[in-house]
């Protein structure tokens, strides 16, 4: 991206995740546990490219590959990034000084002048808007010159499911502009404030920028999403398992056993912003009803959460571990049930979950529903034969169903 030195190349991947217990209600202050999944998306950078003074973001996951003009990015970073308080208080490590909404208008302004011949379809536009967002942000205050370059995401995640694709792209975009001004050491304009890079292996990220990292895909899911409650940036940067408060600092648990779940995908496109919204509606309709749902949801993630600790520290006879399951497949009922009072499931859901139930096992939805992934623990004595019969019984009836095991690791830089 600079020019006068060798190319560069960077690699970053990030999780995906699953919320086990606690959508919906975390918007509402409630306990979440969430947890990360072996699914990643992998962002590479490369200054290696054939076509000269071009810029190539090639994101496949929502078929965008665009080339624009080094110069029309370079003017566009280069134009006084809209800020609450004086530039000279600013840098990368303050994004709530950013005015969000000004900024926004400006790429949209962008968008509008640049994009002309590619119509942008929304996934795109909330995709690049992202890019933008953060590449302003971070580089914006710079001194750097831009050059060439490609900046591919490709994901394993399936786009807009529940699975936590939007903030596992923000946390690879982020954690790829934070690498990218520790490889070059780029330092600030004259007019911002100055900053200290601390961490001395450039192979990972200390804790203060994971911390950053984090923060700044939050900004992300906000243009994407309106109004996230912080989980999934959460668990996408940190991986492993997660309980999560809005408001205070999430609870990492390191993960010493496996947990195995079905993911099983309905392949019904879903929209969060308007499932968030249409749950505040329905609390402003039937405050005490539907608030009374929320303080259960809170309950039912305690509990599990509780049982889930348990299993993790591998102390458990047989009995215990038989009882802990039958307690944590209970709760996964009665959170499905409780979301269906929310309005957020949907058929496909529901028959989901009878056929798991069925055949003794427990489903839920997980993120947002509406559509999107349900979720099941098997546990670990569970027949995998039966285990082999429902993932079939659920093809036959045309829905996607994957095995894999939670808790993969966070934020990651890989090697090239
Ligand atoms: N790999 C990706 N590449 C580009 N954009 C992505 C990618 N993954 C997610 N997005 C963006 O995030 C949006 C999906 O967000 P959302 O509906 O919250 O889904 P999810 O529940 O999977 O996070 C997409 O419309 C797109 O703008
Ligand atoms: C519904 C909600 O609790 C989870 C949304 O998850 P997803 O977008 O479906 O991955 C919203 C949020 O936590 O911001």
């Amino acid at each position: 991206m600079t020019s006068s030195q060798p190319p560069l190349k960077i690699r970053i991947s990030a999780p995906g995740k699953v919320i086990l217990h606690g959508e919906h209600s975390v918007v509402y202050n409630k306990l979440a546990v969430a947890a990360s999944l072996g699914l990643r998306t992998q962002l590479e950078y490369s200054e290696e490219v054939e076509r000269q003074n071009v810029v190539a973001l090639d994101f496949p996951a929502v078929n965008m590959l665009h080339f624009y003009h080094v110069q029309d990015l370079q003017d566009f970073i280069d134009k006084p990034l809209p800020l609450i308080k004086s530039p000279c208080t600013y840098n990368f490590t303050h994004p709530e000084l950013l005015d969000h909404e000004e900024i926004l208008a400006s790429i949209a302004t962008f968008i509008a002048e640049k994009s002309g011949s590619h119509r942008l379809e929304a996934n795109q536009q909330l995709a690049f808007t992202s890019f933008l967002y953060l590449l302003w942000a971070f580089l914006g205050p710079m001194n750097i010159q831009l050059t060439h370059f490609k900046l591919r995401v490709k994901s394993e995640l399936t786009v807009s499911a529940g699975t936590g694709s939007s903030a596992s792209f923000a946390v690879v975009i982020v954690a790829f502009f934070l690498q990218f001004i520790r490889l070059r050491k780029l330092k600030p304009k004259d007019n911002y404030k100055g900053f200290n890079i601390t961490n001395p292996n450039l192979e990972s990220f200390d804790k203060k920028e994971l911390e950053l990292i984090s923060k700044w895909a939050f900004q992300s899911e906000r243009i994407i999403h309106g109004t996230p409650s912080g989980v999934d940036n959460t668990i996408c940067t940190y991986g492993g398992l997660v309980q999560f408060r809005k408001g205070t600092l999430p609870l990492l648990i390191e993960l010493a056993t496996k947990f195995t779940t079905i993911l099983i995908n309905t392949k019904l496109p879903r929209d969060t912003k308007r499932l968030v919204s249409m749950v505040a509606e329905r609390r402003e309709k039937y405050k005490s009803i539907i608030d009374g749902i929320l303080n259960s949801m809170d309950q039912v993630s305690t509990r599990a959460l509780q049982c889930m600790q348990k299993i993790n520290t591998k102390t458990l006879n047989d009995f215990e571990l038989l009882n802990s399951y039958e307690t944590l497949g209970e709760l996964t009922d009665l959170n499905q049930n409780l979301l269906r009072c929310l309005g957020v499931s949907h058929p496909k859901l529901d028959e989901i979950c009878f056929v798991l139930s069925n055949n003794g096992l427990h489903g839920k939805l997980t993120g947002a529903g509406g559509g999107g992934y349900a979720i099941c623990l098997v546990p670990p004595h569970f027949d995998k034969v039966v285990v082999k019969k429902i993932m079939e019984e659920l093809k036959l009836k045309e829905f996607d169903a994957v095995l894999t095991d939670l808790g993969g690791c966070g934020v990651s830089i890989d090697s090239l």
